[in-house]
């Protein structure tokens, strides 16, 4: 049984005069224990995507059809009071602002014991001694300590750390991390990003992480999603959407990335930026932005196909394969 099913998923906002569609119907699965990454530019609706599959989307933000189906239960249809049971202990969401998830009034040790009474039957001390062996696993110094500090005592990689260990407190299958690192310091993203990657693996839970860095993903994921105004414009493994891509759009976020630019060389941007909901152009919505466009994707939206062991939606992507081919023969 997979773990994760979204069958045509779409999110909509119910503005004053009108309603826009900030996800048009995604699709895509994710095994027990599998990692996703979704990546794209700020407003390809990953964070919206993040929100759908806890249940969590507030008004004006609603899910307008589609089916979520989490270890074979409907999500979309679930009453709120088991919806919350499953939050609460079969998926957690890690933000990128610690301060998001830790209640800066209460110790780390009531947050974390209070979490672990309300959803399993044990004594004050049994909860406090799993704490402890929770605050461990992050590699928190001194963890008997640090139960009797409060948030604002601790510094931000730290506030992150314990973050994930309430995120893996009552062992869930499914983690949604979005940016979980972006707010901290640059020298320790990498050692939070590291963490999470052991945890999920020594403790099988899945993990779907939203990132606007390919580079994250290409660490931490083993599929990836490529998001682009609210579709899914390509999803493959990831080692062939970073080496092979076939999207012009993750063509042009791949040649963007410093590794890809020379000493001295500009970072290659892809012009023009991300339409807004009200905006989206008619047929390819990456259509304004594509070096590669021709008449017909400004008028069809563009079908996914599958296509050199991705999925992928653009018109002309057989004529941009055979060109590369052509040009690495030459
Ligand atoms: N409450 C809201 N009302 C109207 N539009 C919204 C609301 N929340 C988000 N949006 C819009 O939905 C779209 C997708 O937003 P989302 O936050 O999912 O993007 P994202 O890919 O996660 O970007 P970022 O990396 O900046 O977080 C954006 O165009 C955003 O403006």
């Amino acid at each position: 049984m997979s773990l994760l099913s979204v069958r045509d998923l779409s999110v909509k906002f119910a503005m004053r005069d009108n309603t826009v569609t900030a996800l048009n119907q995604i699709s895509f699965d994710l095994a027990k224990g599998e990692r996703l990454g979704i990546v794209g530019e700020s407003g390809a609706g990953k964070s919206i995507t993040g929100f759908a599959l806890m249940n969590l989307l507030s008004r004006p933000g609603f899910i307008d059809s589609g089916k979520i189906t989490f270890l074979g239960e409907d999500i979309v249809q679930m009453p709120e009071a088991k919806m919350r049971n499953i939050r609460g202990n079969k998926m957690a969401m890690i933000f990128q602002d610690p301060m998001v998830t830790l209640n800066p009034v209460l110790t780390i040790g009531q947050q974390m014991v209070e979490t672990l009474m309300a959803h399993r039957k044990l004594s004050k001390a049994e909860a406090k001694q799993i704490a402890i062996v929770k605050l461990r696993e992050v590699y928190i110094p001194s963890p008997e300590d640090r139960l009797d500090q409060y948030p604002h005592e601790l510094s931000g990689g730290m506030r992150q750390r314990i973050v994930i260990a309430i995120a893996l407190l009552l062992d869930p299958q499914l983690i949604i991390a979005d940016e979980p690192t972006t707010a901290l310091d640059v020298t320790i993203q990498a050692d939070i990003m590291e963490l999470l990657l052991e945890l999920c693996q020594s403790n099988k839970v899945g993990l779907i992480l939203i990132t606007h860095d390919l580079g994250v993903v290409s660490q931490m994921t083993e599929r990836t999603l490529v998001m682009y105004a609210g579709r899914i414009i390509e999803a493959g493994r990831t080692r062939e959407i970073i080496n092979d891509p076939q999207h012009p759009y993750t063509q042009g976020l791949i040649n963007a990335l410093p590794q890809q630019t020379k000493p001295g060389q500009r970072l290659k941007q892809i012009p023009g930026s991300m339409p807004s909901l009200t905006a989206i152009p008619k047929g390819c919505p990456f259509s304004p932005r594509c070096e590669f466009v021709q008449d017909h994707c400004l008028i069809d939206a563009p079908e996914t196909v599958q296509y050199a062991n991705v999925e992928v939606a653009c018109h002309e992507v057989n004529r941009l394969h055979n060109d590369k081919a052509e040009e690495i023969k030459a």
